[in-house]
């Protein structure tokens, strides 16, 4: 296998439409190889394209991506073609450019979501243990009733899912009954629940982002930081002024917090060590909750009026400013918790360790890039830098030529302006340049065409030409989006042809999207397949078609026309897929098919590898199921489509 060059993680994508979100691709990881062709197949709204457009930046923007990474491994590090000159995980790029009522919507989401599992802690906090006790019983004696004797891997059983069903209402009874009667246990779920909370709050303020201003700000407070970590030996900070005006600005800060009660517990609870170890006096005069507000901003008057002092004293103005903003930026609503909490650590490290861990602070800094991405500190500059990637190094080509070519501009000019724009060629050699091009895609003749419109073209040139402009920008990975389906077989064939020398030549990655399993036998070197926003096998090209696994595999290769038989109905899969607007329990095709498992309607299946190159992700490969082999028609698939 050749260098990654791409890889996907766990890349979950969703659109707004209206109020409702849809998911339209759910963890999809992929690796994508120099110089490799690899075809994504699935059916209809499978997801094919979204998959493509995360990494080229091109999702519309009611869409986001709402999980996952995205690294792009750049070929050649002194390769001037390369946009990116170091690894860059293009997830933190877009999340900048995400529309703003997507933002909206999804804190909003968020909210509900917060909302809910305060709603679920109140619910099992005042539990009526009577009522529990009678439902638990209700429901051991219906389960006696139903129980047989098949396990889950069996064929078809309604009763077990409904065993299964009642099992789990069960399962949650006897969980609400230990929350009621067992302190530890409640105290340990609160805490759980606690957790998710705060996670969330975490997801909600980083989607939120920082705007311009808080990124200035922290830029330049962690510039601030830098500067003393290189300069200052932490001995010498100890007595100093500035040590005194942290410890207050610490503390000032914590009280405003306290007042305003904005998570504060969690908070306190957070850094109870840092807090215990720096200011013992101060440690224990926040946990006497029986201390009135008043108190507080007496307190807090006392300290601002300290720091006020010492403010005064110093002549370093911009010493001043950068204290000040950065307790501005502690007190803004859109300030990053986590980041928050990572400089918090830090401050208290440089108060209380007698070296500065420089490495230590290294990471912080680090950690603040991959989550803010702070060379992007603007929605121009990052849909530039995207625009710039998709230029230089990924082309698209469409199903539909005109949705590509302007029908007014002769097709030389077409070209050669990319060439211009892209490469900084003069008229003259973008000229020669293009109609060079224009030989390469087998358009004859093309000194004299190079001045027709594209409305001159047939349809499979036109197609052509559109090669010819991807090729101008020298890409590194073209994506071919259905590239033939507008055209006739022959043509289609000679265009794959194109597609296929094109590559070897100049050395390109191809991802070919297409529902034409056909059309993949002939030109990919490795498949993945999709189904309702998932891939759900993948493989050396051969693997899939000789040896595929997953019952929609079976199904897609079936309805493959050259397996139809003279005077029958070919092939075609039942049923439609899942709606995107709702969670897909189980194995997503498990309703469709006919090799379903009693397993398939609950548990999702995980990938099983069947080999170095090649995984599937159905419940069939699991030891425990029946053992159950591919439907006949697809043996010796090879042989009956070269025929
Ligand atoms: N801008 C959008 N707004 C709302 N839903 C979208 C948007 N773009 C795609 N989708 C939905 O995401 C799902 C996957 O779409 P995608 O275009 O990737 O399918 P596909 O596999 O490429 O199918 P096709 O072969 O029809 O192009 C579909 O259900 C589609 O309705």
């Amino acid at each position: 296998m050749n260098k990654k060059i791409l890889a996907l993680n766990n890349i979950e994508v969703k659109f707004q439409v209206r109020q409702k979100f849809l998911t339209a691709i759910r963890n999809v990881s992929l690796d994508i190889y120099d110089q490799e062709i690899l075809a994504i197949v699935g059916e209809s709204g499978s997801g094919k394209s979204v998959v493509t457009k995360t990494f080229t930046g091109m999702l519309e923007s009611n869409g986001f991506i709402s999980e996952g990474s995205i690294i792009y491994y750049p070929s050649d590090l002194n390769k001037e073609n390369n946009y990116f000159k170091e690894q860059v995980d293009l997830v933190s790029l877009q999340k900048d450019i995400a529309d703003k009522y997507t933002i909206k919507s999804i804190v909003k989401n968020t909210k509900n979501e917060i909302n809910q599992v305060k709603k679920q802690i109140k619910k099992l906090s005042s539990l009526n243990i009577d009522n529990i006790n009678d439902q638990i019983l209700k429901l051991e004696n219906k389960i006696e009733g139903l129980k047989n004797k098949n396990d889950e891997f069996s064929s078809n059983n309604s009763t077990n899912i409904k065993i299964s069903f009642l099992n789990s209402k069960l399962k949650s009874y006897k969980n609400e009954k230990k929350c009621a009667t067992d302190v530890k246990y409640w105290n340990e779920v609160n805490d759980k629940y606690e957790e998710k909370i705060f996670n969330l709050e975490v997801n909600k303020r980083k989607i939120r982002g920082l705007n311009l201003i808080d990124k200035i700000l922290i830029g330049d407070t962690i510039n601030f930081f830098k500067r003393i970590v290189s300069s200052v030996d932490a001995k010498k900070i100890s007595n100093n002024k500035f040590h005194k005006v942290l410890m207050l600005s610490y503390k000032i800060n914590l009280i405003g917090n306290l007042i305003k009660k904005s998570n504060n517990d969690h908070f306190i609870n957070r850094n109870k060590l840092y807090l215990e170890s720096a200011m013992p006096d101060f440690y224990e005069q926040l946990f006497l909750k029986d201390i009135s507000k008043e108190y507080w901003f007496d307190l807090l008057n006392k300290l601002l009026e300290e720091y006020n002092n010492l403010k005064d004293a110093s002549t370093n103005e911009l010493f001043n400013k950068k204290i000040y903003n950065f307790l501005d930026i502690f007190n803004s609503n859109y300030y990053n918790f986590e980041i928050e909490i990572m400089i918090e650590k830090f401050i208290i490290n440089l108060m209380t360790k007698s070296v500065i861990d420089k490495e230590e602070f290294n990471q912080i800094i680090s950690r603040y890039k991959d989550i803010k991405g702070l060379k992007i500190i603007n929605k121009l500059k990052a849909i530039k830098s995207l625009r710039n990637l998709r230029g230089k190094t990924i082309s698209t080509i469409f199903q539909d030529p005109m949705t590509s070519l302007n029908p007014l501009l002769s097709v030389g000019f077409q070209i050669s302006e990319v060439l211009r724009k892209k490469l900084k060629f003069s008229k003259k050699k973008a000229k020669e340049e293009a109609i060079k091009l224009l030989e390469k895609v087998g358009i004859k003749d093309a000194k004299k065409r190079y001045k027709n419109i594209p409305g001159q073209y047939s349809g499979g040139m036109r197609q052509r030409v559109v090669i010819a402009i991807a090729l101008a920008s020298q890409p590194k990975i073209l994506i071919c989006d259905e590239p033939t389906t507008a055209l006739d077989v022959t043509i289609q064939a000679q265009i794959l042809d194109l597609i296929k020398e094109l590559q070897r030549e100049y050395k390109f990655t191809v991802v070919f999207i297409t529902h034409d399993l056909g059309v993949v036998a002939k030109l990919a070197d490795r498949v993945a397949v999709m189904y309702a926003g998932q891939i759900i096998e993948y493989g050396l090209t051969d693997e899939i078609f000789h040896d595929p696994k997953h019952p929609y595999t079976w199904s897609l290769l079936s309805a493959l026309p050259q397996l139809g038989e003279k005077g029958k109905e070919l092939f075609s899969i039942k049923g439609a897929p899942p709606s995107l607007f709702k969670k897909i329990e189980g194995d997503a095709f498990s309703l469709r098919s006919e090799y379903s498992l009693e397993v398939d309607k609950i548990y999702e299946p995980p990938m099983f590898k069947v080999s170095e190159t090649h995984y599937a992700k159905t419940w069939l490969l699991d030891q425990r199921a029946p053992k159950t082999n591919k439907p006949e028609m697809l043996k010796d698939l090879r042989s009956k489509i070269e025929d």
